[in-house]
């Protein structure tokens, strides 16, 4: 029987490995409770087995899979793959060049191509449509599977990039499978990230060995992967998620939530920060944590309304930062993430694109520096941790902001003379192959906050901080019925409103510090944002 290409189903893509399978089970009885639950392709790959029990056991998963009507593709052994008429292969960057397996096998067989970087696709579109039919896109995160791992994990930016060149060489016969570290804990995050810049493509299925060949209960975890990838709505966050744009109403509807529901706010943050973050925290009516703690950062999350605010200006051990990611996105609680001096030095570099790759935000702020670097529109290196020197014209702010916004699937916030703030939520809608049919960042609702210059804003330390603050207060202090954007437009104007107020009852930046918190606490606890002094304007 051989199936035709563009009836191959890469939505659950099971690859074998027979050397972590647990105490009463098979190869067989694995693949066959994949099968039974929603695997759609299966690839033997066993490195470790001699040809002739490979083709033993390659010949017995064959029948299960036929019994199943689900094709077998033969990792690296293509002559394995011929003997017993399997319905095609997958070969690496390091195994037989594609074209000569394409003459060994033929026009009908399906080929796959492990492909890690942009050049590769390049590559596999100079040979055209008759040669890779599918590409794995790997190495997604970390995995112990793959023994000599080669590639650093690409994390959904890498594959995004992949998805790019597809669409720039115009390979549109290629379909794609994410590859490395899925589990649901991250499957939905990767459907929902891994999309072209054109909107046009995402990858067209999850591909995994270790979350079924090393389950003790295969079906059971098969059943929860195949519903997940089902699902083509990604709640990471327990409010709504719509692109209504925000008004006084609204706004005013936010914080009485907040009010109510007294968030608390977990700061993460830097040492200059902590102080005036907790009092500005404070000022709205919520209650602030200043931990660092690994082992707690669970319990915290799961506290009710738990909101975490997670600024690397200076930083925790990488690995508390990791675990408070895990813990908020485990229980759909919100995270702000502010990757203060982002590019500033490989060190900061390195650590927050780590963290961007390791879980969903429910916002991204940052000044307009970090903004276009995220955003890739910004070259010279960024100078300090202060905003950008220099100005940058508003459209190239707020593309730059809608660009974060999609890449990451979040609410982007752009800080400076203007905010811009981005909402790449999509609602939470995600689907695999179609993208967000061909929807880009230019599509996305935007709005740009104006209130006038506050230049002694820029003379006190934990300006910008303190406004992650007020944003992980309010997505925080959200209802399950609130609605994120809102709640993240609300705390700028909030914030920039009080800036206003305060800098015009200072006498200096040391009573400005003290007549900021007092205008937010008053702001808030008046709640008339239709008298507030900063206006929005959609963009
Ligand atoms: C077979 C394979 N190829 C990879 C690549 O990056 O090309 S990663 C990998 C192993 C994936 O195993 P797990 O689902 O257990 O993480
Ligand atoms: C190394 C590999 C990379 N990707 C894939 C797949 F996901 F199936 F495309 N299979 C492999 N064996
Ligand atoms: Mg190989």
């Amino acid at each position: 029987m051989v199936f035709a290409k563009e009836d191959v189903n890469y939505s659950l893509y099971l690859v074998t490995d027979s050397t972590m399978l647990p105490p009463g089970t098979t190869l067989y009885s694995q693949v066959e409770a994949g099968l039974k639950n929603g695997v759609t392709l299966v690839q033997i790959r066993e490195k470790d087995t001699e040809t002739g029990s490979f083709i033993e056991e390659a010949l017995d998963v064959q029948k299960i899979c036929k019994k199943y009507n689900v094709p077998l593709i033969i990792n690296d052994r293509i002559d394995v793959a011929m003997a017993i008429d399997a319905d095609g292969v997958h070969v690496g960057q390091q195994d037989m060049p594609i074209p000569m397996v394409r003459k060994l096998l033929g026009p009908s067989k399906i080929i796959g191509w492990s492909v890690g970087k942009p050049s590769e696709v390049e590559t596999l579109a100079k040979w055209g449509p008759d040669m890779v039919d599918y590409i794995g896109v790997g190495t997604l995160f970390p995995t112990l599977t793959k023994k000599n791992p080669k590639k650093s994990p690409m994390g959904p930016q890498g594959a995004i990039a992949v998805l790019d060149a597809l669409e720039e060489y115009k390979a549109s016969w290629c379909r794609t499978v994410g590859i490395g570290g899925l589990h649901p804990d991250n499957i939905q995050r990767v459907i929902s990230q891994c999309v072209a810049t054109n909107g046009k493509r995402s990858l067209d299925g999850i591909s995994l060995v270790s979350d079924i060949m090393a389950a003790p209960d295969a079906c059971a975890a098969t059943v929860r992967l195949r519903e997940m990838i089902d699902r083509t709505k990604y709640q990471f966050v327990d409010c709504e998620l719509n692109e209504s744009f925000p008004t006084a109403v609204s706004i005013k509807s936010v914080i009485s939530q907040v009010s109510s529901n007294r968030p608390l706010v977990q700061h993460v943050t830097n040492k200059v920060h902590q102080n005036f973050g907790a009092n500005v925290t404070l000022a709205l009516g919520s209650s602030p944590i200043m931990s660092e703690i690994q082992s707690e950062v669970s319990e915290l999350a799961r506290i009710p309304n738990a909101s975490l605010l997670l600024n690397t200006g200076s930083v925790a051990p990488i690995e508390m930062l990791k675990a408070a990611i895990n813990a908020y996105n485990e229980v759909n609680r919100p995270i702000t993430f502010d990757p203060v001096g982002y590019s500033a030095t490989e060190t900061r570099l390195c650590l927050n694109n780590t963290l961007l790759t390791y879980g969903q935000f429910a916002c991204i702020k940052g000044n307009s520096s970090e903004i276009l670097f995220l955003a890739k529109l910004n070259n010279d290196k960024m100078k300090g941790v202060d905003a950008g020197s220099g100005k940058n014209d508003d459209a190239l702010l707020a593309r730059a902001t809608q660009i974060v916004a999609f890449k990451y699937k979040t609410i982007a916030v752009c800080t400076g003379e203007h905010d811009f703030i981005a909402d790449g939520t999509f609602g939470g809608e995600c689907k695999l192959s179609s993208g967000t049919a061909g929807v880009t960042a230019e599509g996305l609702p935007c709005v740009m906050i104006e209130n006038g210059s506050i230049p002694i804003m820029g003379d006190i330390t934990a300006s910008g901080c303190s406004l992650g603050s007020t944003i992980a207060s309010f997505v925080g202090g959200l209802d399950p019925t609130g609605n994120l954007f809102d709640a993240v437009v609300g705390a700028v104007l909030l914030y920039k409103t009080a800036g206003k107020l305060a800098s015009t009852r200072c006498q200096g930046s040391g009573s400005f510090h003290v007549q900021l918190i007092d205008a937010l606490y008053q702001l808030f606890h008046e709640n008339k944002p239709e008298k507030w002094s900063a206006s929005l304007k959609k963009f």
